[in-house]
């Protein structure tokens, strides 16, 4: 059976049938209205502390690329903002667009960006990652814009390694990568009580996305688009549009850290 995908015939409105979960009260993305937004003095400031020496490999899961991090410590954590306890860095991955229109998960305003980051957390109050996924407080997703502009440098050395895991499955060794270089100077953020925004769509993420992008170059985003979602010897099949469009709102709150 043709798994999940952004294809015609196994794309996000189809998603439903395998994850009912798809229409439920608290799906990602959403389109985030800053004056709509609740500025809340309570929140915290972020605070990030990563081990360049926890990145582990880079892998083409088919659906994007992600680059995994040893998460057997609390050595890569997210503390801080919104969430209360230690969540620890599981991976990053990226969402864009087959042209710079579109591209990424959250829009503002109903403004696209070409590209949005995802840096994946789980609460360490749960015994792994695969039961923090499953509670309504178990994931933080860091989620950061990215806009046409200047090449950033350091997007590039995990662009380099995309040649050697082109087609889905292929991965390869990425080590000491510091992943905090990749966070823009601001941390202001909006917060919201959201889901995964791929199958299995599980609503166990507190989203905390930040207000400043960073940039990335055209060439660079051709390098996104250079992968593919197809396997070695399969018709190749571009891997661009891996975004989920934004699902309702349903009475949530957005808050912001910043007036
Ligand atoms: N856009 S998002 O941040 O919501 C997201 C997208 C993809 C994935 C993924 O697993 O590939 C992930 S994940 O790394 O959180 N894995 C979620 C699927 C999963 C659930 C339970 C056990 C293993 C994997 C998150
Ligand atoms: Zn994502």
């Amino acid at each position: 059976s043709h798994g999940w995908g952004y294809g015609p015939g196994n794309g996000p409105d189809t998603w439903g049938e395998d994850f009912p979960i798809a229409n439920g009260p608290r799906q990602s993305p959403i389109n985030i209205v800053p004056k709509d937004a609740k500025y809340d003095s309570t929140l915290k400031p972020l605070k990030i502390k990563y081990d360049p020496s926890n990145a582990k490999g880079i892998l083409n899961n088919g659906h994007s690329f992600q680059v995994d991090y040893v998460d057997d410590s609390d050595s890569s954590t997210l503390t801080g903002g919104p969430i209360s306890g230690t969540y620890r860095l599981k991976q990053f991955h990226f969402h864009w667009g087959a042209s710079d229109d579109r591209g990424s998960e959250h829009t503002i305003n109903g403004i696209k960006f070409p590209c949005e980051l995802h840096l994946v957390h789980w609460n360490t109050k749960y015994p792994s990652f695969g039961d923090a996924a499953s509670q309504p407080d178990g994931l933080a997703v860091v989620g950061v814009f990215l806009k046409i502009g200047a090449a950033n440098p350091r997007l590039q050395k995990v662009l380099d390694a995309l040649d050697a895991i082109n087609t889905k499955g292929k991965q390869t060794t990425f080590s000491n990568f510091d992943s905090k270089t990749l966070l823009p100077g601001s941390l202001d953020y909006w917060t919201y009580d959201g889901s995964l925004t791929t199958p299995p769509l599980l609503e166990s993420v507190t989203w905390i996305v930040l207000r400043e992008p960073i940039s990335v170059s055209p060439a660079q985003m051709a390098k996104f688009r250079s992968l593919l979602f197809s396997g070695d010897g399969d018709a190749p099949r571009c891997m661009v549009d891996n975004y989920r469009p934004c699902q309702a709102l349903k009475g949530r709150q957005v808050r912001a850290s910043f007036k």
